[in-house]
């Protein structure tokens, strides 16, 4: 298990961190959520010891992480960390080398990743001559090629182009295959939806809301109905009783039940007006559970 546990930090009266904790399991993908400048980047730099926790402490198997432990991480920063004037291989191999590597395995990891991440024609390059996207995708290769037992990066998806995006995509999914435990920070939100077994949204310096996204939707709670009845008169689904109508526009309309009203009442109610196109529970997408989760609530706001 990679954990991050009661992560307390502060930056003068800026109390960033207030106690994060979440767990990887090896072979999961989570994906970590928050607004912008909600304290992603200072996690992840408190676990690759970049910056000092007040208190709390990151552990892999058991372990606080140290400099020895680090050096098995597949780290990438949000700062980029590439030297502009070396060839793109030759500084695959020197990371690689600097996680351990023979010579030999770091000539052929670098030879790997430049293929796998579309950079095939360029290791002759030097970086600061690759465009953003391209310079972005070195960055990866760098924190993939020392064969990671964990990987934590930082905005990896950020630029790409969705060529780009699918191929970092596979490369995280088959590490997560191999046992690796992912964390990777994004405001993608649809993407960390597609890719992540667990989400975990930071806000107010906590964990406010974290597990699967179908674990998400349960407690977020609120049952939503999509019903489309094209003759329908406006107003409608108003008459039906325990139903409030989210929207509706031209026979397409959102509505919300109360606990204990039966959804067939509503189909009924529905048919009476005629044709029922479409009529089926609407599941929120990771953008309207993260904007409820990081919504201050009216307690906190008063
Ligand atoms: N070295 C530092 N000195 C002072 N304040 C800092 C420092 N690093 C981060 N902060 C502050 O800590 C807070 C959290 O920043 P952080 O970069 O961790 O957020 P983030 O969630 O990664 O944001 P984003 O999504 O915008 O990248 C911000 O208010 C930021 O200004």
């Amino acid at each position: 298990m990679l954990e991050f546990d009661g992560l307390v930090k502060s930056y003068g009266d800026n109390r960033v961190l207030q106690g994060v904790g979440f767990t990887v399991a090896p072979g999961q993908m989570f994906g970590f959520c928050g607004s912008n400048g909600a304290g992603k980047t200072t996690t992840m730099r408190i676990a690759m010891g970049l910056a000092r926790a007040d208190a709390g402490e990151v552990r892999w198997r058991g372990q606080a992480l140290d400099e020895a432990s680090r050096q098995r991480i597949g780290y990438m920063p949000e700062e980029r960390g590439l030297y502009p004037k070396m060839k793109v291989a030759q500084q695959l191999a020197y990371f690689a080398r600097l996680h351990g590597l023979s010579s030999a395995d770091a000539a052929v990891a670098a030879q790997h990743w430049t293929g796998r991440l579309g950079l095939a024609d360029r290791r002759d390059e030097q970086v600061q001559k690759l465009s953003l996207g391209n310079q972005q995708r070195v960055q990866l290769a760098a924190a993939l090629v020392g064969r990671p037992e964990v990987l934590i990066l930082d905005e990896p998806f950020s630029g790409l182009d969705p060529v780009g995006v699918d191929s970092l995509a596979e490369a995280l999914l088959e590490q997560c295959r191999a046992g690796v435990p992912v964390v990777f920070s994004s405001h993608q939100l649809d993407l960390v939806e597609r890719l992540c077994d667990a989400v975990g949204i930071l806000a107010r310096g906590t964990i406010v809301a974290s597990g699967t996204v179908p674990e998400l939707r349960a407690a977020e709670g609120g049952r939503q109905l999509r019903v489309v009845v094209p003759d329908a008169p406006t107003g409608w689904a108003g008459a039906v009783p325990g139903v409030r109508v989210v929207s509706e526009q031209r026979g397409d309309t959102l509505l919300e039940l109360d606990a204990g009203t039966d959804d067939q009442a509503v189909l009924a109610a529905a048919l009476r007006t005629g044709r029922v196109t479409h009529f089926g529970w609407r599941e929120p997408t990771l953008v309207e559970l993260f904007r409820e989760a990081v919504a201050v609530p009216p307690a906190v706001a008063a």
